[in-house]
This record gives structure tokens, sequence and C-alpha cells, in this order.
């Protein structure tokens, strides 16, 4: 038996932090979307109690430290599954880029495991499960467009954003999220609208969205990586309606209504990224198929 998964890259729209937690953790206020950059997740059933990763990019662990094991694992030992499976990543979204390429690849597996095995569990039941294996893998479950809360695993999903253009540019440095949290200074902080924001993506207002993008993290990651200021100029001269880094970075994004300026944009950064893409806005949950 076998099952082809979607693993889809998010971008974070707005982040905010609002304190630190006593057990180290930021409790956040996020707004994601999905976009339709995708890992592609092969699940294949092994009469063998075990489970076996493969990938094609050598940056992704194949042992029990890959998010994707930590997911089959999970489901094994709550439901007391004796099966193996092997699990074939192939890997579309850059690594450590602030795009939840692990988290979504876990929440693919979650997804799959529960039809391939026939667990009839609820996308809710996974997303709690999900929380068990990172912050950001239960919004990764649904793969739609949400407002997250607590550190990340509390839930309220959004309607899909007005379609639009998104284009993506990575220096090709890893950034660890750890690190940038660490660095993360509380008291300098200037909090992005986030209410807006929602109150935008009900209305399904293209410029307001624009308007409130907002990262409270991206001025750590810039110290570590000014390349993501580089970029952020260079997109916006190109045209680009709104520019933000996502999450913990470094992978700068820009919204764009207009598929000639998506393209001019990307052009413009060919040569001096490592990766740059052009991809759909994709934000509702009937597009994981
Ligand atoms: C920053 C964000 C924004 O979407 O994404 P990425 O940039 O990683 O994609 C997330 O908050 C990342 O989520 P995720 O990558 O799942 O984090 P986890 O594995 O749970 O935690 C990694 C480390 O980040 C820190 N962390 C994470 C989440 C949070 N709310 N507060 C934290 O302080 C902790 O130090 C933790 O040890
Ligand atoms: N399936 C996976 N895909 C990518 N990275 C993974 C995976 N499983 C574990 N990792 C580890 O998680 C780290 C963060 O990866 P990733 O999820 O791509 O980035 P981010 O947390 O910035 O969104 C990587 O450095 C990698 O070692």
């Amino acid at each position: 038996m076998y099952l082809l998964e979607k693993a889809p890259a998010k971008i974070n729209l707005s982040l905010d932090v609002l304190y630190k937690r006593p057990d180290g953790y930021h409790e956040v206020e996020m707004v994601m979307t999905t976009i339709d950059l995708a890992d592609r997740i092969e699940l294949i059933v092994l009469q063998e109690n075990k489970i076996e990763i493969e990938s094609d990019n050598r940056f992704v662990p194949n042992d029990e430290r890959n998010l994707a094991y930590r997911a089959a694992q999970l489901i094994k030992d709550t439901y007391n599954i004796n099966k193996g499976v092997k699990i074939y990543i192939d890997k579309q979204i850059p690594v450590a880029a602030g795009l939840a390429g692990g988290s979504s690849d876990a929440a693919a597996v979650l997804r799959g495991l529960n039809t391939l095995w026939n667990l009839q569990l609820s996308l809710d039941t996974l997303a709690e499960l999900g929380a068990k294996i990172g912050s950001d893998v239960s919004f990764c479950v649904y793969g739609s467009t949400a407002l997250s809360t607590g550190r990340g695993e509390k839930i309220k999903e959004l309607p899909a954003p007005p379609a639009c253009w998104v284009v993506l540019a990575n220096p090709g440095i890893g950034v660890s999220t750890q690190t940038i949290y660490q660095q993360l200074k509380i008291d300098h902080i200037q909090h992005p609208d986030t209410e807006g924001m929602v109150d935008a993506i009900e209305q399904g207002d293209f410029q307001s969205i624009c308007d409130k993008v907002g990262n409270v993290l991206e001025p750590v990651t810039l110290k570590l990586c000014p390349e993501v200021k580089q970029i952020k100029q260079q997109m916006v001269e190109a045209g680009a309606d709104a520019v933000l880094m996502s999450g913990s970075g470094p992978t700068v994004f820009s919204l764009v209504s207009q598929e000639s300026r998506a393209y001019r944009i990307y052009n413009s950064l060919r040569g001096f990224c490592e990766q740059v893409y052009v991809v759909r806005m994709l934000g509702g949950r009937t597009e994981l198929d």
C-alpha cells in the first residue's frame, strides 16, 4: 500500500511575540498561510515494524531527528500500530528557512498515515498530536490560513486571503529558530497589528493585508544575516506590494497582485540569491490534495 501527500510551505503574514513563558517558549500571535511550494511525501507500508526515511536532500536527517520520523513514531505509539512505513521526502522547500518545511512534512505524515492505516482521526485530533512534535505542526495539519496563538499550536482558521503571487528569496544560509527567539529583546518590540491583519483577511482586502504585514523576529535575523535587508530593498524597488521575512527567516517573501511584476522581482533577484521562487498563495484546506 502506497500514498502520496503534499506538504506545502507556510509564510507568516504577521508574527508578534507577547512575552517569554516560564517553560522557555514565547507566547506568540501569528497569522500564517500556505503557499504552492511543497515537499512531496511518499508513504509505503512495510510489513516489518520499522520506520525508514529517505530524502534527496543532504541537509535532511534520515533518522529520529527527522520530524516526519517523529510523526510516524507518535502515531504508532499512540494507536499501538505494529506495522512499519517507509517515508520518502522529495524536498522542494528550502531547509531551516522559516518556511516550516520539516513541520509540514510531519503534518503530511500524520494525515497520510491516518488514511493509510484507516484510523479515522479528525484534523483536530491530528493537530493535537502535531503539537507534541513542534509548535508549527498543528497549523500545518490544517494547511490553510489561521491565527496561531499559545506557542503557535492554538489554531483559529481564517478564510483564504485573496489570490496573489508570492516571490520567495532565500540567501542560502540556514537560521536556527531557537537562536533567533533567544536573541529577541522583548522590551524593544514594535508590535504588528494582528487584529488588523485578521480583519483584512476576513474582508478579503489585499491592499490592507499588504499594509499590515509585520514580523518582530525580522530585526533579530537581520543582524545575523544582512542579506535579508538587501533582498527586501531589491523587492521593493522591483515593485512588490508587500515585503516581509517569513518566521525566523532568512527567507524573504513579497506579495504581488500582478504576475508580470512577480516575474520582474524574480528576475531582479536571480543573480543575487541562491534560491528564488515565484508561486501562488494557497491559503485553503482543499488545496492540499
Ligand atoms: C518562528 C516560527 C514562526 O512560524 O517558525 P519557523 O521560522 O521556525 O519556520 C515558529 O514560531 C517556530 O516553530 P517551530 O519551528 O515548530 O518551533 P519548535 O520546534 O517548537 O521550537 C524550536 C525552538 O524555538 C523556540 N520557540 C519556538 C516557538 C515559540 N513559540 N517560542 C520559542 O521560543 C524554542 O527555543 C524552541 O526550542
Ligand atoms: N523533514 C524535515 N525537513 C527539513 N528539515 C528537517 C526535517 N526534519 C528535521 N529537520 C531539521 O529541522 C531543522 C529546521 O528545518 P525546517 O523545518 O526546514 O525550518 P524552519 O524551522 O526554519 O521552518 C533543520 O535544520 C533540520 O535539521
